[in-house]
């Protein structure tokens, strides 16, 4: 029997149709990716195609990991050489050969939202814009939509002809562009458009990649936008060896530029298209099925799709109403933790999706108190942290000194003294010489009236020289450690001696483990690879499959992925769908949230539990919210009962809450390994001051006794029973326990 036997009959058409473009157009969970994968692998095992010759683009970083993997137990060699991955860094690799075609250097950096937003922050004050009337906010989203459309700073000049706002708006955004390009920075909407403006403006370099990329296959196609659009296009023009995947119905990324149109009128582009239909869903029972069918049918804007599955009715939908967002916390977590009790699922079996990141805390909090393992896919991003921002500013700054936003991070960090005078005497040194920040800094003397401040200056251009002029035969982990010690980072923090700063060393350690994880992955590791590689990190990487824990994510993030067991938590109108799109009474709108509830639906494998909560505090304000529309759209005989009424709690809520806060630690333990050898920062010696039976101090539990101490692969593993939480398993290097002198 071959692979391709387990595909039903309109998925193998699919797969066996690899000349010419195809339009794979199926509700959700009906084989769509899966369908892609085993196109790749006919592609090489059937046809004979050099693996070198297939693109395969999807969504996120995550998704495209698990096609390679899907590939590789498929094809079983080769895989390696298929380019899968995002469009993003698809565009990243073809820039970094040929982005000096369009003036910058190959090194360029990638600038995140943090990094737009001093830039843009900078832009104002130089322009002198009251940012009281015009929010930075607005004109990054302007140009980010500028952006998604092609739409160049020229031509958006040319619109604004005559609107005295507008042309506010273009004069912001084409002095944007320029900034980034004296820091030979890329935003992440450049990264696509700048490929596109390559394969225009050289054709040479198009026809190389038209050469390269014979086959091209895109997931989630239906949330491409206009640049993402022409950029296939352009591709795959000569060709036409084209395979898109999509669902109009799971289109939720409008607000980011997705342009629906794209898959609804692929026909119209490529008139000689083979459409496909995919209808029989392998992934939900039909009770979910059903509902998910049943909410959607209410949007209009839709090709008419039905969805069948042979698997079960299974359960029925729980739906369950209570009266404060912290009831609703409670249940969830009981009722993920009596699941695993009893052994129908596992931890990473579970679910919790929502419409904002907010949401997640008091699940957190419950998570904590009842030790269950989970992880918050999103929210606050490791790399945004300061401390992180400011280690990965001094690589930046070694890496491609032409980043003014990295060097302008770090002048001060740690404290030189150099004062706001001197920085903007710099500043305009560099303007009126065309040159860098750090250029500028680099022949400080010759700057008129800096006086006294260049002693301060000189040292730190030699600092960062010398670590440029090691970078030939350095690790970058080796770099790191010499940028740890020269600047005293984590020493202070551990003068500090405050929760904060352990956790912050905590994260700092952290980065560690991920350079030498880097250094150790990859074929030719370079700073340059671990910066890109950093900067592509969405969110949702984060995700490890192999551990077992409660993922909680937003509804955006879970697209594409399944779980036997999901929670859809906060369905109330006014949430779900949000204030804004029920006060903006716009019906497309709405229909964009309806199919966000879809794709929510359809993560559920067998069971899906819907939760509402009747009052809930939003930034500080109690909202008293309505069971959400959608939920009322799925028929009463799919739920397993109707919602039950009024629960009285018996302790008053804030004591509740009170008392919650009080055992809540922001993060549960979490062991991390420690880089091999290269333990510096933090207090990673291995002597113990304390053993077993001592009393010893822990900085968020408090104290407790050493019940065993144990050597682990790479580190103590130190059992301790806190007083306040309990017995807990702890990495002596990480959990910096203190023994108490006894009395
Ligand atoms: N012919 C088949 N036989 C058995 N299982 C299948 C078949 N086709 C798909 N599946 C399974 O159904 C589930 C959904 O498949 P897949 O993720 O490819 O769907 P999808 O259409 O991409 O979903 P989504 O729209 O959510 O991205 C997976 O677990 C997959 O392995
Ligand atoms: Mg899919």
């Amino acid at each position: 029997m071959s692979i391709y036997d387990t595909l039903n009959s309109q998925q193998q058409e699919a797969v066996f149709h690899t000349e010419g473009p195809v339009l794979i157009l199926a509700g959700a969970g009906s084989g769509k990716t899966r369908v892609l994968t085993h196109r790749v692998a006919y592609l090489i095992e059937e046809k004979g195609i050099n693996p070198w010759n297939i693109m395969a683009i999807t969504f996120t970083n995550k998704a495209a990991g698990e096609m390679r993997e899907r590939v590789d137990s498929l094809v079983g060699f080769g895989s390696e050489s298929i380019w899968v991955s995002t469009f993003h860094s698809t565009c990243v690799r073809i820039l970094r050969r040929y982005i000096e075609r369009l003036g910058f250097d190959n090194n360029f950096t990638i600038y995140d939202s943090d990094d737009q937003k001093s830039l843009m922050k900078d832009i104002c004050k130089r322009l002198q814009i009251d940012t009281k009337i015009y929010k930075e906010k607005s004109f990054l989203a302007a140009i980010s939509k500028a952006k998604d459309e092609l739409i160049t700073p020229e031509e958006f000049a040319l619109k604004a002809e005559g609107d005295f706002n507008q042309k506010k708006y273009a004069c912001v955004y084409a002095e944007y562009q320029k900034q980034l390009r004296s820091n030979n920075a890329l935003d992440f909407d450049d990264l696509i458009v700048k490929t596109v403006d390559l394969f225009q403006t050289q054709p040479d370099v198009l026809e190389y990649y038209q050469e390269r990329f014979k086959y091209i296959m895109i997931d989630e196609y239906q949330d491409t936008n206009t640049a993402q659009f022409q950029f296939v296009s352009l591709l795959s023009s000569k060709y036409k060896n084209l395979c898109v995947v999509g669902d109009d119905d799971q289109s939720i990324y409008k607000f980011r530029g997705a342009n629906i149109a794209n898959i609804l009128s692929f026909e119209k582009v490529y008139p000689t298209a083979k459409v496909i239909k995919l209808e029989q869903n392998y992934r939900s029972t039909q009770n979910i099925l059903d509902a998910a069918n049943q909410v959607i049918c209410n949007n209009t804007e839709r090709k008419d799709k039905s969805l069948w599955t042979d698997n079960d009715k299974g359960d029925k939908i729980e739906l369950q109403v209570f009266n404060s967002a912290y009831e609703e916390a409670e249940f969830i977590v009981g009722d993920i933790s009596q699941k695993v009790r009893n052994g129908d699922l596992e931890y990473k079996d579970c679910a919790i999706l929502y419409r904002t990141n907010a949401q997640s805390r008091m699940f957190e909090e419950k998570f904590v108190i009842g030790n269950i393992p989970y992880k918050i896919v999103g929210g606050v991003n490791f790399y945004a942290r300061k401390e992180i921002k400011d280690l990965l500013a001094y690589l930046k700054t070694i890496d491609n000194a032409r980043d003014d936003l990295a060097v302008r991070r770090i002048i001060n960090v740690p404290r030189r003294g150099i004062g706001p005078t001197t920085l903007s005497r710099v500043q305009d040194y560099a303007l009126d010489h065309d040159l860098g920040f750090y250029d500028a800094l680099k022949v400080v003397d010759e700057i008129p009236n800096i006086g006294r401040s260049a002693v301060k200056i000189r040292p730190f251009v030699n600092f960062i020289q010398m670590l440029r002029s090691k970078l030939e035969y350095v690790s970058v982990t080796e770099l790191m450690q010499e940028i740890i010690e020269e600047t005293g980072y984590v020493k202070e923090l551990e003068a500090d001696n405050t929760e904060e700063a352990m956790q912050r060393i905590e994260n700092i350690d952290e980065l560690i483990s991920k350079i030498v994880a880097y250094e150790e992955e990859s074929e030719t590791p370079t700073l340059s690879g671990f910066l890109e590689e950093v900067a592509l990190v969405a969110d949702i990487d984060n995700l490890d499959e192999d551990s077992n824990h409660v993922v909680l994510m937003t509804l955006h993030s879970a697209k594409g992925l399944e779980f036997p067991n999901v929670y859809l938590a906060g369905m109330e109108d006014g949430i779900f769908p949000s204030y804004m799109t029920i006060v903006a009474d716009d019906p497309t709108e709405i229909e964009e949230e309806r199919r966000l509830c879809y794709v929510g639906i359809t993560r559920a494998r067998k069971w899906l539990t819907i939760t509402s909560a009747k009052q809930r505090m939003i930034r500080g304000e109690t909202q008293y919210n309505k069971v959400s529309r959608f939920v009322n759209e799925i028929p009463r005989q799919l739920f397993a009962k109707e919602p039950q009424k009024e629960k009285v709690s018996e302790v008053p809520k804030n004591l509740v809450y009170a008392a919650a806060k009080k055992n809540f630690h922001s993060k549960p333990f979490e062991a991390k390994p420690i880089a091999p050898s290269k333990n510096f920062g933090a207090n990673h010696s291995s002597g113990l001051d304390y053993s077993e039976g001592d009393t010893v101090r822990h900085m968020k539990f408090g104290e407790g006794k050493v019940l065993q101490i144990v050597q682990g692969g790479r580190d103590y593993e130190v059992t301790v029973a806190f007083e306040r939480v309990g017995t807990k398993k702890m990495f002596a290097s990480f959990a910096k326990l203190k023994k108490c002198n006894a009395i």
